[in-house]
Protein backbone atom coordinates (compact mmCIF):
# COMPACT_ATOMS: atom_id res chain seq x y z
CA UNK A 1 0.00 0.00 0.00
CA UNK A 2 1.31 3.55 -1.21
CA UNK A 3 1.40 6.58 0.61
CA UNK A 4 -2.20 8.34 0.46
CA UNK A 5 -4.29 11.04 1.97
CA UNK A 6 -7.45 11.24 4.00
CA UNK A 7 -9.77 14.08 5.57
CA UNK A 8 -12.33 13.94 7.71
CA UNK A 9 -15.72 15.55 8.27
CA UNK A 10 -18.69 14.96 10.29
CA UNK A 11 -22.43 16.31 9.37
CA UNK A 12 -23.90 16.58 12.98
CA UNK A 13 -21.47 13.98 13.99
CA UNK A 14 -21.97 11.61 12.07
CA UNK A 15 -18.53 11.65 10.88
CA UNK A 16 -16.56 10.01 8.05
CA UNK A 17 -13.02 9.39 6.25
CA UNK A 18 -13.01 11.53 2.95
CA UNK A 19 -10.74 9.43 0.56
CA UNK A 20 -9.77 12.08 -2.94
CA UNK A 21 -9.70 9.79 -5.88
CA UNK A 22 -11.06 12.17 -8.49
CA UNK A 23 -9.68 9.50 -11.57
CA UNK A 24 -10.84 6.70 -9.92
CA UNK A 25 -7.25 5.45 -10.21
CA UNK A 26 -5.78 5.57 -6.53
CA UNK A 27 -8.54 2.92 -4.48
CA UNK A 28 -10.10 0.79 -7.47
CA UNK A 29 -12.41 -1.55 -5.66
CA UNK A 30 -12.54 0.28 -2.17
CA UNK A 31 -11.51 -3.53 -0.14
CA UNK A 32 -13.89 -3.73 2.90
CA UNK A 33 -10.58 -4.57 5.30
CA UNK A 34 -9.16 -1.19 4.33
CA UNK A 35 -12.57 0.29 5.01
CA UNK A 36 -12.96 -1.51 8.23
CA UNK A 37 -9.63 -0.44 9.16
CA UNK A 38 -10.29 3.59 8.27
CA UNK A 39 -13.37 3.65 10.49
CA UNK A 40 -11.70 1.66 13.48
CA UNK A 41 -11.63 4.30 16.16
CA UNK A 42 -8.50 2.30 18.05
CA UNK A 43 -6.38 1.11 15.09
CA UNK A 44 -7.43 3.46 11.99
CA UNK A 45 -8.89 6.91 11.87
CA UNK A 46 -12.13 6.69 12.98
CA UNK A 47 -15.43 7.07 11.34
CA UNK A 48 -19.17 5.85 11.17
CA UNK A 49 -18.37 5.52 7.25
CA UNK A 50 -16.10 5.84 3.64
CA UNK A 51 -16.69 9.01 1.19
CA UNK A 52 -14.20 8.07 -2.11
CA UNK A 53 -14.65 11.32 -4.25
CA UNK A 54 -14.47 10.32 -7.58
CA UNK A 55 -15.48 12.22 -10.75
CA UNK A 56 -18.76 11.00 -11.97
CA UNK A 57 -17.54 10.43 -15.78
CA UNK A 58 -14.49 8.38 -13.99
CA UNK A 59 -17.01 5.80 -12.26
CA UNK A 60 -18.42 2.73 -13.17
CA UNK A 61 -20.71 2.15 -10.60
CA UNK A 62 -23.67 3.69 -11.86
CA UNK A 63 -25.38 5.27 -15.07
CA UNK A 64 -25.33 8.85 -14.30
CA UNK A 65 -22.59 9.16 -12.25
CA UNK A 66 -23.82 13.09 -11.76
CA UNK A 67 -21.08 15.70 -11.63
CA UNK A 68 -18.99 13.88 -8.85
CA UNK A 69 -19.55 10.08 -7.53
CA UNK A 70 -20.09 9.78 -3.88
CA UNK A 71 -18.87 5.83 -3.24
CA UNK A 72 -20.04 5.31 0.20
CA UNK A 73 -19.07 2.63 2.66
CA UNK A 74 -20.27 1.81 5.96
CA UNK A 75 -18.00 1.18 8.81
CA UNK A 76 -18.08 -2.50 8.67
CA UNK A 77 -17.34 -2.40 4.88
CA UNK A 78 -20.68 -2.64 3.47
CA UNK A 79 -22.08 -0.76 0.36
CA UNK A 80 -24.42 1.55 1.00
CA UNK A 81 -26.60 3.39 -1.48
CA UNK A 82 -27.07 6.68 0.26
CA UNK A 83 -26.19 9.09 2.94
CA UNK A 84 -27.79 12.36 3.71
CA UNK A 85 -25.10 14.08 6.26
CA UNK A 86 -21.97 12.09 3.84
CA UNK A 87 -23.05 13.84 1.01
CA UNK A 88 -23.16 17.41 2.98
CA UNK A 89 -19.50 16.63 4.19
CA UNK A 90 -18.68 15.71 0.36
CA UNK A 91 -19.69 18.57 -1.62
CA UNK A 92 -18.20 20.86 1.65
CA UNK A 93 -14.90 18.92 1.08
CA UNK A 94 -14.97 19.68 -2.93
CA UNK A 95 -15.38 23.52 -2.37
CA UNK A 96 -13.14 23.44 0.08
CA UNK A 97 -10.60 21.89 -2.14
CA UNK A 98 -11.66 24.39 -5.24
CA UNK A 99 -12.95 21.77 -7.21
CA UNK A 100 -16.55 23.50 -7.57
CA UNK A 101 -17.38 26.64 -7.51
CA UNK A 102 -21.04 27.65 -5.36
CA UNK A 103 -23.32 26.81 -7.86
CA UNK A 104 -25.28 23.75 -6.93
CA UNK A 105 -23.61 20.75 -7.31
CA UNK A 106 -24.96 17.02 -9.10
CA UNK A 107 -23.74 14.34 -6.45
CA UNK A 108 -24.45 10.91 -8.11
CA UNK A 109 -24.93 8.09 -5.89
CA UNK A 110 -26.08 4.44 -6.15
CA UNK A 111 -29.68 6.23 -5.19
CA UNK A 112 -29.51 7.90 -8.23
CA UNK A 113 -27.92 11.66 -8.44
CA UNK A 114 -28.46 13.75 -5.81
CA UNK A 115 -28.54 18.14 -6.03
CA UNK A 116 -26.89 19.75 -3.11
CA UNK A 117 -26.61 23.93 -2.73
CA UNK A 118 -24.22 25.47 -0.64
CA UNK A 119 -26.07 28.25 1.33
CA UNK A 120 -24.59 31.61 2.60
CA UNK A 121 -24.92 30.54 6.11
CA UNK A 122 -22.46 27.56 5.19
CA UNK A 123 -25.30 25.08 5.75
CA UNK A 124 -25.83 22.99 2.60
CA UNK A 125 -29.59 21.72 1.22
CA UNK A 126 -29.56 18.37 -0.22
CA UNK A 127 -32.32 17.30 -2.93
CA UNK A 128 -33.21 14.05 -1.10
CA UNK A 129 -35.79 12.98 -4.08
CA UNK A 130 -39.12 10.96 -3.25
CA UNK A 131 -39.60 8.46 -0.16
CA UNK A 132 -41.13 5.21 -0.93
CA UNK A 133 -43.52 3.50 1.33
CA UNK A 134 -43.43 -0.21 0.76
CA UNK A 135 -45.28 -1.42 3.71
CA UNK A 136 -47.73 0.81 4.87
CA UNK A 137 -48.22 -1.35 8.02
CA UNK A 138 -47.08 -4.58 9.77
CA UNK A 139 -43.53 -4.07 10.87
CA UNK A 140 -42.19 -4.35 14.16
CA UNK A 141 -39.12 -3.37 15.81
CA UNK A 142 -38.26 -4.90 19.36
CA UNK A 143 -35.10 -3.53 21.25
CA UNK A 144 -34.64 -3.84 24.73
CA UNK A 145 -37.42 -6.24 25.06
CA UNK A 146 -39.56 -3.79 24.08
CA UNK A 147 -41.72 -4.14 20.35
CA UNK A 148 -43.15 -1.06 18.71
CA UNK A 149 -45.11 -0.79 15.15
CA UNK A 150 -42.50 0.63 12.85
CA UNK A 151 -43.01 2.55 9.55
CA UNK A 152 -41.17 1.55 6.37
CA UNK A 153 -39.58 4.16 4.50
CA UNK A 154 -37.31 3.79 1.85
CA UNK A 155 -35.33 6.69 0.78
CA UNK A 156 -33.29 4.90 -1.66
CA UNK A 157 -31.53 3.24 1.30
CA UNK A 158 -34.02 1.27 3.96
CA UNK A 159 -35.53 3.04 7.30
CA UNK A 160 -37.87 1.68 10.11
CA UNK A 161 -39.27 4.20 11.83
CA UNK A 162 -40.74 3.91 15.57
CA UNK A 163 -42.52 6.52 18.02
CA UNK A 164 -41.67 5.61 21.54
CA UNK A 165 -42.64 7.14 24.64
CA UNK A 166 -38.57 7.87 25.53
CA UNK A 167 -35.59 7.75 23.82
CA UNK A 168 -33.82 6.59 27.44
CA UNK A 169 -35.31 4.18 27.68
CA UNK A 170 -33.68 1.59 30.43
CA UNK A 171 -30.86 -0.35 28.74
CA UNK A 172 -30.05 1.22 25.54
CA UNK A 173 -32.73 1.24 23.11
CA UNK A 174 -29.96 1.29 19.79
CA UNK A 175 -27.71 -1.62 20.94
CA UNK A 176 -29.34 -4.33 18.52
CA UNK A 177 -33.15 -3.67 17.36
CA UNK A 178 -34.34 -6.29 15.33
CA UNK A 179 -37.25 -6.66 13.18
CA UNK A 180 -40.12 -8.58 12.17
CA UNK A 181 -41.33 -9.67 9.26
CA UNK A 182 -37.16 -10.52 8.66
CA UNK A 183 -37.81 -10.61 5.43
CA UNK A 184 -38.74 -7.23 4.90
CA UNK A 185 -35.43 -5.65 5.02
CA UNK A 186 -33.51 -8.78 3.28
CA UNK A 187 -29.84 -6.16 2.78
CA UNK A 188 -30.87 -5.05 6.93
CA UNK A 189 -32.52 -1.73 7.99
CA UNK A 190 -31.66 1.63 9.55
CA UNK A 191 -33.97 1.92 12.66
CA UNK A 192 -35.17 5.50 13.68
CA UNK A 193 -36.67 5.36 17.75
CA UNK A 194 -38.33 9.12 17.59
CA UNK A 195 -40.02 11.28 20.13
CA UNK A 196 -42.37 14.52 19.70
CA UNK A 197 -40.68 17.83 21.08
CA UNK A 198 -43.85 19.93 19.82
CA UNK A 199 -45.65 20.56 16.54
CA UNK A 200 -43.70 19.98 13.72
CA UNK A 201 -40.26 18.45 15.72
CA UNK A 202 -39.50 15.42 16.95
CA UNK A 203 -36.21 14.13 18.75
CA UNK A 204 -34.24 10.93 17.15
CA UNK A 205 -32.04 8.32 18.02
CA UNK A 206 -30.65 5.90 15.20
CA UNK A 207 -29.29 2.68 14.95
CA UNK A 208 -27.45 2.47 11.29
CA UNK A 209 -26.76 -0.65 8.98
CA UNK A 210 -23.21 -1.66 9.03
CA UNK A 211 -22.41 0.74 11.64
CA UNK A 212 -24.26 0.55 14.97
CA UNK A 213 -25.81 3.96 16.97
CA UNK A 214 -24.66 7.00 15.27
CA UNK A 215 -25.05 10.72 16.31
CA UNK A 216 -27.19 11.38 13.44
CA UNK A 217 -28.63 9.44 10.31
CA UNK A 218 -29.12 12.56 7.19
CA UNK A 219 -31.76 10.09 5.35
CA UNK A 220 -32.94 8.30 8.78
CA UNK A 221 -34.36 12.41 9.74
CA UNK A 222 -36.29 12.11 6.51
CA UNK A 223 -37.66 9.01 6.84
CA UNK A 224 -38.67 10.28 10.63
CA UNK A 225 -40.35 13.63 9.15
CA UNK A 226 -42.27 11.18 6.47
CA UNK A 227 -43.52 8.82 9.81
CA UNK A 228 -44.06 11.71 11.61
CA UNK A 229 -46.20 13.94 8.97
CA UNK A 230 -47.77 11.12 7.86
CA UNK A 231 -49.32 10.55 11.53
CA UNK A 232 -49.46 14.11 12.27
CA UNK A 233 -52.08 14.75 9.06
CA UNK A 234 -49.75 17.08 7.60
CA UNK A 235 -50.19 18.91 4.04
CA UNK A 236 -47.66 19.31 1.98
CA UNK A 237 -45.30 21.05 2.17
CA UNK A 238 -44.20 21.09 5.56
CA UNK A 239 -41.46 21.45 7.49
CA UNK A 240 -39.83 19.75 10.32
CA UNK A 241 -36.78 20.34 12.92
CA UNK A 242 -35.28 16.97 13.71
CA UNK A 243 -33.09 16.72 16.31
CA UNK A 244 -30.39 13.94 16.87
CA UNK A 245 -27.50 13.36 19.40
CA UNK A 246 -25.18 15.54 17.31
CA UNK A 247 -27.15 18.36 16.90
CA UNK A 248 -30.38 19.46 14.43
CA UNK A 249 -31.44 19.33 11.01
CA UNK A 250 -34.67 21.25 8.82
CA UNK A 251 -36.00 18.50 6.49
CA UNK A 252 -39.10 19.75 4.07
CA UNK A 253 -40.99 17.68 2.51
CA UNK A 254 -41.66 19.77 -0.56
CA UNK A 255 -45.68 19.67 -2.89
CA UNK A 256 -43.98 18.02 -5.48
CA UNK A 257 -43.16 15.04 -2.77
CA UNK A 258 -39.50 15.82 -2.54
CA UNK A 259 -37.73 15.68 0.98
CA UNK A 260 -34.92 18.26 1.16
CA UNK A 261 -32.78 17.78 3.79
CA UNK A 262 -30.40 21.40 5.10
CA UNK A 263 -27.97 20.95 8.11
CA UNK A 264 -24.50 21.66 8.33
CA UNK A 265 -21.05 20.13 7.12
CA UNK A 266 -17.29 20.31 8.51
CA UNK A 267 -14.07 18.97 7.47
CA UNK A 268 -12.02 19.17 10.34
CA UNK A 269 -8.98 16.88 10.11
CA UNK A 270 -6.42 15.76 7.23
CA UNK A 271 -3.37 13.56 7.22
CA UNK A 272 -1.38 10.60 4.84
CA UNK A 273 -1.23 7.07 5.53
CA UNK A 274 1.91 5.36 4.60
CA UNK A 275 1.29 1.89 6.25
CA UNK A 276 -1.41 -0.40 6.65
CA UNK A 277 -2.57 -2.24 9.39
CA UNK A 278 -4.84 -4.95 7.34
CA UNK A 279 -4.79 -7.96 9.93
CA UNK A 280 -7.14 -8.83 12.43
CA UNK A 281 -9.32 -5.88 11.63
N1 LIG B 1 -25.51 8.02 7.95
C1 LIG B 1 -26.12 8.00 6.69
C2 LIG B 1 -26.65 6.68 6.20
C3 LIG B 1 -25.48 5.73 5.89
C4 LIG B 1 -25.93 4.43 5.26
C5 LIG B 1 -26.71 3.53 6.18
N2 LIG B 1 -25.94 3.08 7.31
C6 LIG B 1 -27.21 2.33 5.37
O1 LIG B 1 -26.58 1.24 5.41
O2 LIG B 1 -28.23 2.47 4.68
C7 LIG B 1 -27.02 9.18 6.44
O3 LIG B 1 -26.67 10.26 6.92
O4 LIG B 1 -27.99 9.07 5.70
Amino acid sequence: MSLFPWLKGHGTENDFVILPDPEGSVHGELDAALVRFLCDRHAGIGADGVLRVVRGDKQSYVEDGGDWFMDYRNADGSIAEMCGNGVRVFVKYLAEAGWIDGKPVRVGTRAGVKEVAQNDDGTLTVDMGEPRIPDAAGIVVEANGHQWPALHVDMGNPHAVAFVDSLAEPGNLCDQPTWSPVEAFPQGVNVEFVVRRGARDVQMRVHERGAGETRSCGTGTCAVTVAAARAARDELPVTYRVGVPGGEVTVTWRADNHLELTGPAVVHARGEFDRVWLPGI
